[in-house]
C-alpha cells in the first residue's frame, strides 16, 4: 500500500509530466515571464514552504509553476482542476499576500489548470475534467455537463441524521465520531482527505470525481472517512440526499426487497439521492444483485450524482465484480492510502484519549507510554484502537503502567500485520540473479523467453510479497502497464497450479527474498 508524501502530491499531477514537454514549447513561444520573474517565483515558492511547512507543501505545491505575469497579474499553473481548486479555495489569498509583499505591484493572482493552460487558453472548471490519480486506469472520466455538477446537489439525509421533513431511505447506521474533525491526516491519506472532504463540501463550482473510489488495505481508516463525508454532507445547509451502505447492506436490502416483491420501490427511492456512499465494496457478489447495482451506479454517474466507494483493493483488482461494474467505478478517480507513519499514530492515540477525558477527566496515559505505543503498534487505525483499549481498560485497576508492562500486554499488537518491508528492488535482483539474468534486462523492453518469464515472475512475487499496486508494479518494470502486470500475475498462478516444480522454485524464491 503506498500512497506515501511523494506519491500523494503526485497524485494528482499525473498530467504535469505532459505540460513539462508542453512548457518547454510554451516557453519557446515566447511566454511571458522572465529570470526576474523566475526568481521572484523562487522566492515565493521558499517563503510559502515555510509558512506552510515542508509536508503541505510538497502536496499541494510541488508542481505549482509559473506561468506568465504581467504587470500585475501573476498567472500560476497546476496540472489538475482538483489542485485549482484547492489552492484556490484555501491558500489563494496567503499567495497573494506572498507575492504582495515580494512585489507591491502585484494586485492578483491567478491559478490555470496546465494542460489547458498549453494553448494558452485558461479554461473554466467545467472545461476541466479531474484528472486521474496514480493509481488511475486510463479509462477516460466521464465528462457531466456544467448542469450536472455535483456542487448543485440538493438534500436530505437518509442514514442517521434525518431531516424531520424527509421520509428516510435506507442506509447502514453511520458512527457519529467519524467526522473529519477526528481524521488524522498526513502524508499516507492527505490526498484521499482532500477529495473526501471537496465532496463533502461541494458548493457551487466544486470539482467533480464521479466515482470517488479509496482503496487501502484493513484498518486504514476508509470507512471513518467515508462516514466522515456522509455526516458532513448530512449538515450541509444544502441537505443532499445521502445514502451510506456497507456493500453488505445493499446485498441484504436487495434481496428482501426481491424476496417481497419490493424491488420496485427501493429502486425507485434510490433514483433520487444526491450522494452515494459505499463501504467494503469487495463484498458486493450475486450476479443480480451486481447487476442492481450496476444499474444504479449507471443511473446515478449519468446525472451527475455522486458516488464514493471504498474497498480493501483497487477498482481493476476487485474480480469478483461484474466487469460493467469494474469497468464503471474505473471511470472516476482511484486513490490509495498508505499506513499511518508515528506521528499521525501519536496523534491517533492522543485525540482518543483527549475523548476519553470528556467522559473521565481524572484519566492520564503519560506521553512516554502514549509515545511508545505509536512507536511500535505499527499496523492500522485498528490495531492502534486496539492498543489504546486495552490500556485504558488496564489503567483502571494498575494505574502505575510501565513500558515493560505495556509491551506485555501489547504484545500481540507490536508490529502486528508488519511483517519485513520487502522491496521490489529486492525481488528483481534475487530473480534475475536466480535466472541468471541482469537487472536491466528485467525492466528492459526485451520480449525473449529467456527474459519474458522471469519477469513474470518477478512481477508476481512483486504483487504478493509487497503491498504495492499494479500500476507501481508497472512503472517499477520499466513503465508498463497496469494490465501487463495483472496478465502476468495471473499467468504465473495459472502456470503454478499445474508445475511443482514452477512451484517449488517460487517458494525458493521466495525464501531467498525474505532471507
Ligand atoms: N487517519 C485516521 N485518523 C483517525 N482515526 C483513524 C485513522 N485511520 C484509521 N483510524 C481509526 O482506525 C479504526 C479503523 O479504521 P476504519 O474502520 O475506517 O478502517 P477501514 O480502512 O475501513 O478498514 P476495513 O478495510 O477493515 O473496513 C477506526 O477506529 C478509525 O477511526
Amino acid at each position: 500500500m503506498q500512497m506515501n508524501l511523494a506519491t500523494a502530491a503526485g497524485a494528482f499531477q499525473k498530467d504535469g509530466d505532459a505540460f513539462q514537454a508542453g512548457s518547454n514549447l510554451s516557453q519557446a513561444a515566447g511566454d511571458k515571464h522572465d529570470m526576474r520573474h523566475d526568481a521572484l517565483f523562487e522566492r515565493v515558492s521558499a517563503r510559502l514552504k515555510a509558512q506552510v511547512g515542508p509536508d503541505v507543501f510538497a502536496s499541494w505545491f510541488g508542481r505549482l509553476k509559473l506561468h506568465s505575469t504581467s504587470k500585475s497579474v501573476v498567472r500560476l499553473s497546476v496540472p489538475t482542476t482538483f489542485l485549482k481548486s484547492w489552492i484556490n479555495n484555501r491558500y489563494l489569498d496567503l499567495i497573494t499576500q506572498i507575492f504582495q509583499q515580494e512585489d507591491a505591484e502585484i494586485l492578483k493572482v491567478e491559478i490555470l489548470v496546465r494542460t489547458a493552460t498549453r494553448g494558452a487558453r485558461p479554461v473554466s472548471q467545467e472545461e476541466a475534467l479531474p484528472q486521474a490519480t496514480e493509481t488511475t486506469p486510463a479509462t477516460p472520466a466521464r465528462r457531466p455537463t456544467s448542469a450536472q455538477s455535483v456542487a448543485s446537489v440538493a438534500a436530505t439525509t437518509v442514514a442517521s441524521v434525518q431531516r424531520p421533513t424527509q421520509a428516510p431511505l435506507f442506509g447502514s447506521p453511520l458512527d457519529q465520531r467519524y467526522t473529519f474533525d477526528s481524521f488524522v491526516e498526513g502524508s499516507s491519506n492527505r490526498v484521499a482527505l482532500a477529495a473526501a472532504r471537496t465532496i463533502a463540501e461541494a458548493g457551487a463550482g466544486a470539482v467533480r470525481f464521479n466515482p470517488l473510489f479509496i482503496h487501502s488495505s484493513v484498518g486504514l481508516g476508509k470507512t471513518h472517512l467515508l462516514q466522515a463525508i456522509a455526516i458532513q454532507a448530512l449538515q450541509s445547509a444544502r441537505a443532499p440526499r445521502v445514502v451510506y451502505l456497507t456493500a453488505e447492506y445493499f446485498m441484504w436490502r436487495f434481496a428482501t426487497a426481491i424476496r417481497d416483491n419490493d424491488a420496485l420501490s427501493l429502486k425507485e427511492s434510490l433514483r433520487n439521492i444526491d450522494l452515494l456512499v459505499i463501504d467494503d465494496m469487495q463484498f458486493l457478489q450475486g450476479k443480480s444483485i451486481q447487476h442492481e447495482f450496476c444499474h444504479l451506479l449507471n443511473m446515478l454517474l449519468d446525472s451527475a450524482k455522486q458516488v464514493v466507494v471504498a474497498a480493501d483493493r483497487a477498482p481493476w483488482e476487485l474480480e469478483s465484480l461484474d466487469s460493467r461494474v469494474r469497468s464503471r467505478l474505473q471511470g472516476g478517480v482511484a486513490i490509495e492510502m498508505d499506513g499511518p507513519d508515528y506521528d499521525m499514530r501519536l496523534e491517533m492515540l492522543k485525540r482518543r484519549l483527549d475523548c476519553a477525558r470528556q467522559d473521565d477527566t481524572s484519566l492520564d496515559i503519560p506521553g512516554d507510554i502514549l509515545s511508545h505505543v505509536a512507536r511500535n503498534v505499527t499496523a492500522s487505525g485498528r490495531e492502534l484502537e486496539g492498543a489504546f483499549n486495552q490500556l485504558l481498560f488496564r489503567r483502571s485497576f494498575e494505574p502505575q503502567l510501565s513500558i515493560e508492562r505495556v509491551d506485555e500486554l501489547l504484545g500481540h499488537l507490536v508490529n502486528a500485520g508488519e511483517p519485513r518491508r520487502v522491496r521490489i528492488e529486492d525481488i528483481q535482483r534475487v530473480v534475475a540473479k536466480h535466472y541468471n539474468v541482469s537487472r536491466q534486462e528485467l525492466v528492459s523492453n526485451r520480449r525473449t523467453r529467456v527474459i519474458v518469464k522471469p519477469r513474470q515472475i518477478a512481477m508476481y512475487l512483486s504483487k504478493t510479497l509487497t503491498p504495492r499496486s499494479f500500476p507501481e508494479i508497472g512503472r517499477r518494470f520499466g513503465g508498463r502497464d497496469h494490465t501487463t502486470v495483472l496478465h502476468a500475475v495471473r499467468k504465473i498462478e495459472e502456470l503454478i497450479s499445474g508445475d511443482t516444480k514452477l512451484s517449488h522454485e517460487i517458494e525458493l524464491l521466495k525464501r531467498l527474498i525474505n532471507e
